[in-house]
């Protein structure tokens, strides 16, 4: 199809040969151009000329491999697209170089190489006809009998399927689309093989296609194929049926027959519309009125927001907690004071007192359900148990348990937490631990309330006042929920040291029971009872790899500790348990451990009886001894 109407393109044309693609006639492409030959073109023919006509250079693209290229001039690709510069942008960073936007025009081949430096130029004869589409020559291409005709028809329909299936947001599509009727047909194949994903190589095979029925039959496959692939990737996103109806349940408020949604069903949501799976959430834990009410609200907000503000996260880790907190999950409490009696009994020994007044409470719980206060606070030295009765309250009443370490808070935001204005705003630890246990009516166990701390950030003493009064928890108010929480199901225990540093106010809530140090009697009977079973479990060892007899023990509470408690006592049986553990493990029928026993002997008046090496006793193997203990 050569040309000899219309507007013709100037018979000798400056050649810029690119690596960078394939100029079909009708697109408009971006071209980058370094190498010298390209940039002489560029400088003294675009940058120089003043009439239309310099503006209008061949592109030719360059099949030499770009790693090879060189400064000789390669064969030249038999046909070129001319094309009009329609900007020329020039820079120095990162090398100098200008960036062409260039527009096809139409096909031509060289027919002479008139000079190769500076830059090629060449004789040229046109190809396609430019400008004169609309006329009676290409009317003839569209309705061409024949099997032209035929060809040029569905390669319009397949143009149109194609153009249907493309995002109409992207603006190109949107204009093509407008156009596609009327533009001439046989600028289809051209246009379209620019727009679709073609590799190079096909784009070259389209222009080297001069006449039209070739051209058509070498584009509609690639057509064909794109709307292929476009198929496959829509039915791979394809939603499930029943999906939207699901979503649309739940946005009005009503649950989907058959089934109540769960915070298990994360991993269901194959189509990350997590939003509705949020919604979902929201609905489905059963909160307070007020707190779904500001949910509804966040959510409402979190839905118009981009994903890349920076309070999307905020809201939605608000969101994520608000559903993960217990609102209405608890668990049943087993109020039966007699296995209560014999559960403390198995856990603790001593402790007669103290044992007595959870009992007295748990039986008043079990007939008054609804049990208001007081908190115990079970005050004693270090080590005497308190900490382990709290958790054994919660055993015996099927509880959950979470221990809340007070020593050293000196901000009311630990207790209350952080509004959520505040940079890096969390919860306090109370609705923290709730979320932990996953239940609101745990065993909260706060220990070492007398040392708490007071800073310029507030006093925690006075959150706590809100936490610990019966008549005011069941709305306490975090202030990151920003909701009240009803903390009335919650048991609270305090321990402390002392008193003396509790603040008055806070003492004054909680029933203080007194937990006294143990007689070495006491000592020795806890030792037997729970430490040294406890300890062998602990060190992997069985009670007929070691036994340790009373003497022994009554020996390392008077010479080796001095305490109150007994938590002295339980770390040196672990020490010795380490010690027999080492000669087990290697083996020994009868060994006596060689380790030294840690910490000063209490006892100096005896202290000749014992070796020392190092400054450490031993205890083992000394003629002292009173019991040797019995090792394998
Ligand atoms: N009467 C007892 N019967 C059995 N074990 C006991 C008894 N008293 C203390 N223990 C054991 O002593 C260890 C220390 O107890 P715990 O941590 O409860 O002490 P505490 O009074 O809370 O100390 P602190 O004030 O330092 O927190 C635990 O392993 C505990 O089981």
């Amino acid at each position: 199809m050569t040309s000899n109407s219309g507007i013709r393109i100037p018979s000798r044309l400056p050649l810029l040969l690119t690596h960078e693609g394939v100029l079909l006639p009708g697109s408009t492409m971006r071209i980058s151009v370094d190498t010298a030959r390209n940039m002489q073109l560029v400088k003294s023919r675009l940058l120089k000329g003043t009439s239309l006509k310099s503006t209008i250079i061949g592109v030719i693209p360059n099949t030499r491999d770009p790693e090879h290229d060189t400064e000789d001039l390669p064969t030249l690709h038999r046909i070129g697209t001319a094309g009009l510069a329609v900007q020329v942008v020039g820079s120095n960073w990162p090398k100098p170089h200008y960036t062409l936007l260039i527009t096809g025009l139409c096909r031509f081949r060289v027919a002479q190489l008139r000079k190769e430096r500076p830059f090629p130029v060449g004789e040229v004869e046109q190809l396609d006809k430019l400008e004169q589409y609309a006329s009676a020559d290409a009317a003839d291409a569209a309705g061409a009998d024949g099997e032209l005709g035929e060809l040029s028809q569905r390669f319009y329909q397949v143009a149109v399927q194609l153009l249907s299936m493309l995002d109409m947001s992207v603006p190109v599509v949107a204009k093509l689309r407008r156009l596609l009727d009327s533009l001439p047909r046989e600028t289809l194949p051209d246009v379209l093989a620019a727009m679709i994903r073609t590799s190079n190589q096909e784009k070259l095979q389209v222009l080297d296609a001069v006449g039209l029925e070739e051209r058509f039959k070498k584009t509609l496959p690639l057509l064909t194929r794109q709307i292929e692939g476009l198929k496959l990737l829509q039915k791979t996103r394809k939603p499930r049926p029943d999906d939207d109806k699901k979503v649309l349940a739940v946005r009005r408020g009503g649950v989907f027959p058959g089934r109540q949604f769960s915070l298990e069903e994360d991993g269901e949501d194959e189509d990350g519309d997590d939003m509705a799976l949020l919604d979902r959430k929201v609905r489905g834990v059963n909160m307070p009125e007020p707190a779904l009410r500001v949910c509804l609200k966040e959510l409402k907000r979190l839905k118009k927001m981009p994903q890349s503000m920076p309070e999307y996260a905020l809201t939605r880790n608000y969101l994520e907690l608000m559903v993960e907190l217990p609102w209405s999950k608890s668990t049943t409490d087993c109020l039966d004071i007699r296995a209560a009696r014999v559960l403390l009994d198995s856990d603790h020994y001593a402790m007669e007192k103290l044992k007595r007044r959870v009992l007295e409470y748990l039986a008043v719980r079990q007939l008054k359900r609804a049990l208001k206060g007081p908190i115990l606070c079970f005050v004693g030295p270090p080590g005497v148990g308190k900490t382990s009765v709290g958790r054994s309250i919660a055993r015996t009443l099927g509880r959950e348990f979470h221990r809340i370490a007070l020593g050293g808070v000196c901000d009311q935001s630990d207790i209350r937490g952080h509004r959520r204005t505040y940079v890096g705003s969390m919860p306090g630890r109370i609705i923290n631990g709730l979320k932990t246990v996953g239940v609101n009516n745990p065993v909260f166990l706060l220990d070492e309330v007398d040392k708490l701390g007071k800073s310029l950030q507030g006093d925690p003493a006075a959150a706590l006042l809100e936490v610990l009064d019966p008549e005011q928890n069941h709305s306490f108010t975090d202030h990151y929920l920003n909701v009240a929480f009803d903390l009335s199901q919650v048991l609270f225990i305090a321990t402390a040291n002392t008193t003396a540093t509790i603040p008055p106010a806070l003492l004054d809530r909680m029933e203080v029971l007194q937990v006294p140090g143990y007689t070495q009697e006491e000592k020795v009977e806890i030792g037997h009872r729970h430490l040294i079973p406890h300890q062998l479990e602990q060190h992997g060892l069985t009670p007929q790899q070691l036994q340790i007899p009373q003497d022994t023990t009554t020996d390392i509470i008077s010479r080796y500790t001095r305490e109150a408690g007994v938590r002295s006592l339980e770390r040196k049986y672990g020490a010795i348990c380490r010690a027999v553990a080492v000669k087990v493990a290697e083996g020994h029928k009868a060994a006596k451990p060689d380790a030294p026993l840690p910490g000063p002997s209490h006892a100096a008046g005896e202290a000749g009886a014992h070796e020392q090496e190092g400054g450490e006793r031993r205890l083992w193997g000394t003629p002292t001894w009173p019991c040797p203990l019995r090792c394998p």
